[in-house]
């Protein structure tokens, strides 16, 4: 275990600016199709020419536990807003494909900054090849809002809205009155929220069972801010339950309709469309929850600032990922002040502030188990795959 107060190395305090815009950009080339991924020409990376300034001390320990092995591993990163989830999940992605893991990073966060991370545009919710490391990168900003549109459709028909005309696409018209205890009603017309990160964690999970993704070994997530995560883990339980009851509710009164009408003869075909749409659905929420709690394959790495506010954020953060049985193993504490041998007025305020933080998490209850990642703060903006190589050989280690 990483001691942060007392076992930092004294680091050498330069400037990051330019250290990394003095290298080109190494053609890696792979060019992708809806099917096909053809890797045209590959030149090994320029090494850096920077000195690793800040770097933490030897805490950072676990890249190699990380990079070990070619089975699939899923790595989720989430916290607070803005601390620096899409830089740390972006960084680590180009580490790992660096590292020769053909890698997918994927964000699902309605406010994506992952273009901006990679100054690539990612948008338009296809697979985006990224430039640079040594095996493929891909990129996917993912469009949670048309997932929640595809909830919609499912629920909804082309005339109009709710849970009357859903069921009654069911055959099960004259009985959706009788439905209002379930509040079945609310989960249809009006998504809960979460949903829409979990139709579209479950859709990468969808397109990487194909064969022709089975090439990713590493899949990173830049994940939405805390709250987003909080809601996503309870969803697959609630909505499990109530659309399983909508469909065995549907079963049993189909089962005594169809008895009545073959009576009277008038049998006819219940549309199906709707029931087999939430089916689908509720299998794929379970999916998400499985690989959500799958030690083998899965870890969440929560991501901090040393504040106060961040870091009791991430504790609660943390007690309900545990709770739920998420494996949570790694803390990363970003934008941590550098040494600095003449600190001014305003520095040294700030990085007393820091310390008191830093305490806070050997001290907490849920955080002091974690294994501690540091992260300095860099004078530059982490833009592009250089920037972002030089901050991943900073942090993951
Ligand atoms: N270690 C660092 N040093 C300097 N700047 C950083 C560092 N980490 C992140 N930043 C900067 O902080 C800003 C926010 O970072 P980022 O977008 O990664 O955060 P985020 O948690 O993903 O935000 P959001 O929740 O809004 O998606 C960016 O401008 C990024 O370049």
């Amino acid at each position: 275990m990483f001691s942060i107060s007392s076992s930092t190395k004294p680091m050498e305090v330069v400037s990051y600016a330019h250290s990394f815009s003095s290298f080109g950009h190494p053609r890696s080339l792979f060019k992708f199709s809806s099917t096909t991924f053809i890797s045209l020409k590959k030149q090994p990376m320029k090494s850096l020419q920077v000195r690793a300034v800040a770097a933490p001390a030897e805490a950072t320990a676990g890249f190699d536990e990380m990079v070990s092995g070619t089975q699939r591993k899923y790595y989720m990163l989430g916290g607070k807003g803005g601390v620096g989830k899409t830089s740390c999940a972006a960084s680590l992605a180009v580490k790992f494909a660096n590292s020769g893991h053909p890698t997918l990073v994927v964000s699902t966060d309605p406010a994506h900054s992952l273009s901006d991370s990679f100054a690539q545009d990612l948008t338009g919710g296809t697979l985006v090849p990224v430039e640079g490391p040594y095996s493929p990168l891909f990129a996917l900003e993912l469009n949670p809002e048309k997932a929640k549109e595809e909830f919609r459709s499912a629920t909804q028909t082309s005339e109009g809205s709710g849970i009357k005309d859903f069921m009654d696409g069911m055959g099960l018209g004259v009985f959706a009155e009788q439905l209002g205890e379930l509040k079945l009603g609310e989960l249809l017309d009006t998504p809960p929220p979460g949903l829409d990160e979990a139709i579209a964690i479950s859709k990468v999970i969808q397109f990487l069972e194909s064969q022709e993704y089975n090439m990713f070994t590493r899949i990173v997530f830049d994940t939405a801010p805390t709250g987003h995560t909080l809601r996503l883990l309870s969803l697959p339980d609630f909505l499990d339950k109530s659309i399983g009851k909508i469909l065995k509710l549907r079963q049993k009164i189909a089962s005594a309709t169809s008895a009545i009408k073959s009576v009277f003869g008038q049998e006819g075909t219940p549309k199906p469309d709707a029931a087999e749409k939430l089916e689908r659905l509720r299998e794929r929420m379970i999916k998400v929850r499985e690989l959500f709690r799958d030690t083998t394959s899965t870890e969440f790495v929560i991501v901090t600032i040393p504040t106060v506010m961040a870091i009791s954020e991430s504790s609660r953060l943390c007690a309900s990922l545990k709770k739920e049985d998420v494996p949570v193993r790694r803390l990363i504490v970003n934008q941590i002040l550098p040494p600095s041998a003449s600190d001014c007025k305003f520095c040294a305020m700030k990085r007393k502030d820091q310390s008191r933080a830093l305490d806070m998490i050997q001290n907490d209850q849920e955080l002091s188990s974690l294994m501690l990642v540091q992260a300095p703060l860099v004078d530059v903006e982490i833009r592009g795959v250089p920037a972002l190589q030089f901050l991943g050989d900073i942090v993951w280690k």
